[in-house]
């Protein structure tokens, strides 16, 4: 199963792949022709109801694989109406073949020139995952024709297998990805201004890649078609990534997260390094709570940080109370950068987690205790190979060998991890993701402060999964940036102030 977000970056990542979208929409549409095929039998009348997107598109290409079929295409609008250029070359590439295909310009008007009497198949290729809110004009006149036509899924069973035989009293209603007006993720159907739900009651879906959740509950026949995506467009992490990060046009401070930094102790850079990535990685806000000897130094490196000294050289369990209540507050804690691995800290560590029921990255010397502590906490681990074993996890030469192992040990420990090395592996027991971005000049100290940071202010708004996925991502990719610009000899600092750029989507 996929979710149409989802699909929309695994899409991204199949062009960054070499795999654009046109060649997907091919595909797409020579499916649709497959499962008219395998219900009408040629020389059947298919009218194709097409709406100004790509998944209109895909049934302008398949109507290009029906020429032994008596086709009609209709376009909800005119040709300038059509939203994207892959869509607009196949249906110039109609009107060229002279294949009957016609813009409708006010199908609402004039719904009879939709030609849907008289059809065997309608093919429903108006609205998929790109459908916003609840349908709109024209498109709900033409869903109501539709269903009439159509004679609705559930009046006439046997008439959307009848679809071959010439007499089929109502024409099989073929939905394309998804039935125009219902969403794909959920199933549901938004109401509209009159209060009236409207979509499409197809007898069939064909759909793309994976299922979609939203398909499971219609009841009908769903074809999932192969598209030639690459299984590395799921499994490795790529540009497609970032699309998840869309940020709201009105979002406000406090929007994108508060994160809490608990760290420092023996090492005063790292809980520094990992407040400031979390600030470039998007947190509104940013905290350190850390040993009153090093709050001077952490305050003096970027007065855009909140620093709470806690009495001492090392956080001890007598600075639970006042870090579990500064935590209260926050979306994610990031556990670990320069704690030290004293004992009175590693006791601290296990009674914090032990009582902490939010989201937590964990990294350094506090993962030790993540393998022991009995926590509501949702963490994610970030250790490298050697903190990995420490844990008591696999050690694999093979990235492939070391993720499947990585995977079962995330599934028995319960939480998400990512597994720093040439490729990183990032799975919560269940998905895998596989990043590739970075280099041999970040051994350097310091750039694991980078990531948990980075890691921390994007679990504020992206599953843990997630997080560490285009957390991953983006810190190999401001290494690349930097490697790319100044060769080797990077340092951890170089890598915060490329962040923003390594986040940022084009699309
Ligand atoms: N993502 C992928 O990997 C692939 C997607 N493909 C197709 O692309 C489709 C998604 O295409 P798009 O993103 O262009 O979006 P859609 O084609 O699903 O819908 C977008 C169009 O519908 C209009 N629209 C949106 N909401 C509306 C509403 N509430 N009422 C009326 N009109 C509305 C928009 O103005 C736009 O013209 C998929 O469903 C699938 O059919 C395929 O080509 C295969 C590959
Ligand atoms: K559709």
């Amino acid at each position: 199963m996929i979710t149409a977000q989802r699909m929309a970056s695994v899409d991204a990542n199949a062009a960054a792949l070499g795999v654009p979208r046109a060649k997907l929409m091919e595909s797409a549409g020579n499916a649709i022709a497959r499962e008219i095929r395998s219900i009408a039998d040629p020389g059947s009348t298919v009218t194709l109801v097409c709406g100004r997107g790509n998944n209109g598109g895909d049934a302008l290409v398949a109507a290009r694989f029906l020429s032994d079929f008596e086709v009609r295409v209709r376009l909800l609008g005119r040709r300038e109406s059509v939203s994207t250029g892959i869509a607009r070359e196949n249906w110039d590439a109609l009107s060229a073949a002279e294949i009957d295909a016609r813009a409708v310009a006010a199908p609402a008007a004039e719904p009879a020139s939709l030609d849907l009497e008289g059809s065997d198949v309608i093919v429903d290729a108006m609205l998929g995952t790109g459908v916003t809110g609840a349908v709109r004009e024209p498109e709900r006149t033409v869903i109501r024709r539709i269903n009439e036509v159509g004679g609705g899924r559930g009046s006439d069973a046997d008439a959307s297998t009848s679809g071959s035989h010439a007499d089929a009293r109502a024409p099989t209603v073929v939905a394309v990805d998804v039935p125009s007006g219902v969403d794909a993720d959920t199933g549901e159907v938004e109401p509209g201004p009159d209060g009236e739900r409207l979509a499409v009651e197809a007898d069939r879906v064909v759909t793309f890649h994976d299922g979609k959740p939203g398909l499971a509950t219609l009841g009908v026949p769903v074809t999932v078609a192969d598209i030639g995506i690459p299984e590395a467009a799921e499994l490795f992490t790529g540009p497609g990534d970032l699309l998840a990060l869309g940020r709201e046009p009105e979002s406000h401070k406090g929007d994108h997260g508060e994160v809490l930094v608990v760290g420092g102790g023996p090492y005063t850079g790292a809980p520094t390094l990992a407040a400031r990535s979390a600030l470039r990685a998007g947190a509104d806000l940013v905290r350190v709570a850390c040993p009153e000897s090093v709050a001077r130094e952490v305050q003096g490196f970027s007065e855009n940080l909140i620093v709470h000294g806690f009495a001492g050289e090392t956080l001890a369990p007598s600075h639970l109370d006042g870090i579990s209540e500064l935590a209260e507050g926050r979306d994610v804690v990031v556990f670990g950068p320069g704690l030290g691995d004293a004992d009175a800290t590693l006791e601290f560590v296990e009674r914090f987690l032990g009582a902490y029921d939010g989201r937590a990255v964990v990294d350094a010397d506090a993962l030790q205790v993540v393998p022991e502590v009995e926590t509501d906490a949702t963490l994610v681990c970030t250790p490298h190979q050697g903190e990995l074993r420490r844990m008591g996890g696999p050690s694999a030469e093979d990235w492939r060998e070391r993720a499947d192992l990585v995977r079962s040990f995330a599934a028995d420990l319960g939480h998400a991890v990512l597994v720093k090395g040439a490729y990183d592996v990032i799975t919560d027991g269940e998905a895998l993701r596989v990043n590739r971005t970075g280099n041999p000049g970040m051994t350097v100290g310091g750039t694991g402060d980078v990531l948990a940071g980075a890691v921390g202010a994007l679990a504020c708004t992206q599953s843990p999964l997630q997080a560490a996925a285009i957390g991953a991502y983006a810190n190999g990719r401001a290494g690349d940036l930097v490697v790319d610009e100044r060769g080797y000899g990077l340092v951890a600092t170089d890598l915060i102030d490329r962040l923003p750029e390594a986040l940022r989507t084009d699309e």
